[in-house]
């Protein structure tokens, strides 16, 4: 069986990526929800697409296939049965279980085609869409002020997080904040049911979790070092319980778990560290000490499917090892300048997407960070970024790899 996902590195030339088109969830956020909802600001919706959509065309012109998590999901739902399936239990994750609501939102949404169906999920259902006849007791304890009866994922477009492809499988994120937990149920079913994936994908650790771990953590080193932030969003225990899987059933046997300050400006460790060619690394001085150190821990398999720890703080030495190289060239965001570094890094100046050794896409926003790339011999393809940003992701956070060539 060969897998449909094939993901060995963060570097080898990519082929097929997903992506989500931002859509009216975008509109639904309010500087009430803002906050809840992860965005700094409201994104103006028809310049975010256009600047979504010259992103995409970026990588279509670099012969990458784009594939959209909208319509993987709507294919994935073309079954009656699982479609019902899929409806009973997204409505019961956002807070209906029985009682007049929920069955006016499954009525109301079953009566949708799939794509109509996720599209609304994903922008949210407002209470007024809905006409609810026989209010009984549990619809009028759910009643409150708030306008909508399922939130918006205004997040989906970090397509990222969800979700991590790892070797020739996937991690199906348990996510920290209520404002994106319904996201990768979403992806659940797209690994379950569309064609293009259903039952050829190992899933190295599911979404039935108390603990967190989100894409933007996850990043694959080689084919067979993986590198996981310990962040806001990340917890050591579901880093140790996937190092665990990924153990047992995969090459991998190297975890490097990089702490990151909690906060949401640096929520992953990609917004604050990428791998963008086979010895150079974007990094956010920030997250390092005056010595240049950073706690890690290299986690590796031990006895009886245990695994065994060691602690360093130098980041280099532990990536040289790790990656079997002499040099390791570590770029400063911003140049390191105390106020563009922090400014870039809050658009996502070290968040770049590599699409193939030494060649990658970023924000045009981040002008200091972009030609210190080009002097270190990057080759850097700039995206449009003024609306985007707003939602603080850059384009490794809204590109999730499918497929990308071996080293
Ligand atoms: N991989 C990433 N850095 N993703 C960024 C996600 C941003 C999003 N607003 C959140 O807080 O979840």
């Amino acid at each position: 069986m060969t897998s449909p996902i094939h993901v060995t590195s963060e570097i080898g030339k990519l082929k097929t990526v997903m992506l989500h088109r931002p859509g009216r969830e975008i509109e639904n956020i309010t500087p009430d929800s803002m906050e809840r909802l992860l965005f700094d600001d409201i994104p103006y919706l028809p310049i975010a697409q256009e600047e979504h959509d010259y992103f995409a065309q970026t990588l279509r012109d670099q012969d990458i296939e784009v594939i959209y998590f909208e319509k993987l999901a709507a294919e994935a739902l073309a079954d009656d049965a699982v479609r019902q399936e899929f409806l009973t239990r997204m409505v019961a994750e956002s807070g209906y279980v029985a009682g007049a609501t929920h069955d006016a939102l499954i009525a109301y949404l079953s009566a949708m085609t799939p794509q109509e169906m996720v599209d609304k999920i994903i922008e949210g259902v407002r209470a007024e869409e809905i006409d609810i006849k026989h209010a009984d007791l549990q619809s009028v304890s759910e009643n409150t002020d708030w306008p909508f009866l399922m939130d918006p994922m205004p997040n989906a477009y970090f397509t990222r997080d969800p979700q991590a492809s790892i070797g020739e499988g996937i991690s199906i994120n348990r996510m920290t904040f209520a404002a994106r937990q319904r996201e990768s149920l979403i992806t659940e079913y797209i690994i379950k049911h569309n064609p293009r994936f259903a039952g050829k994908v190992k899933v190295w650790r599911d979404r039935n979790h108390d603990t967190h771990i989100e894409g933007g953590d996850e990043l694959v080193l080689s084919d067979h070092v993986l590198a996981i932030g310990i962040s806001e969003r990340t917890t050591a225990d579901a880093i140790e319980d996937i190092a665990k899987n990924l153990f047992a059933d995969s090459d991998y046997d190297t975890v490097i778990a990089i702490s990151i300050p909690h906060n949401h400006a640096m929520m992953h460790l990609d917004t604050v560290f990428t791998m963008i060619n086979y010895d150079q690394f974007t990094v956010h001085p920030a997250i390092m000490d005056d010595n240049g150190q950073i706690d890690t821990w290299v986690l590796h398999p031990g006895k009886d499917g245990e695994i065994t720890m060691e602690h360093h703080t130098d980041i280099k030495e532990v990536l040289k090892k790790a990656l079997n190289k002499s040099e390791i060239d570590l770029i400063p965001t911003g140049n390191g300048d105390p106020i563009v570094a922090p400014r870039e890094q809050w658009n996502d100046g070290s968040n770049t997407l590599t699409i193939a050794p030494g060649v990658v896409v970023t924000y045009n926003r981040n002008y200091v960070s972009n030609d210190l790339l080009r002097e270190h011999g990057i080759l850097v393809h700039e995206v449009r970024s003024s609306e985007l940003s707003r939602g603080r992701g850059g384009p490794r956070c809204m590109s999730c790899p499918i497929v990308r060539e071996d080293l």
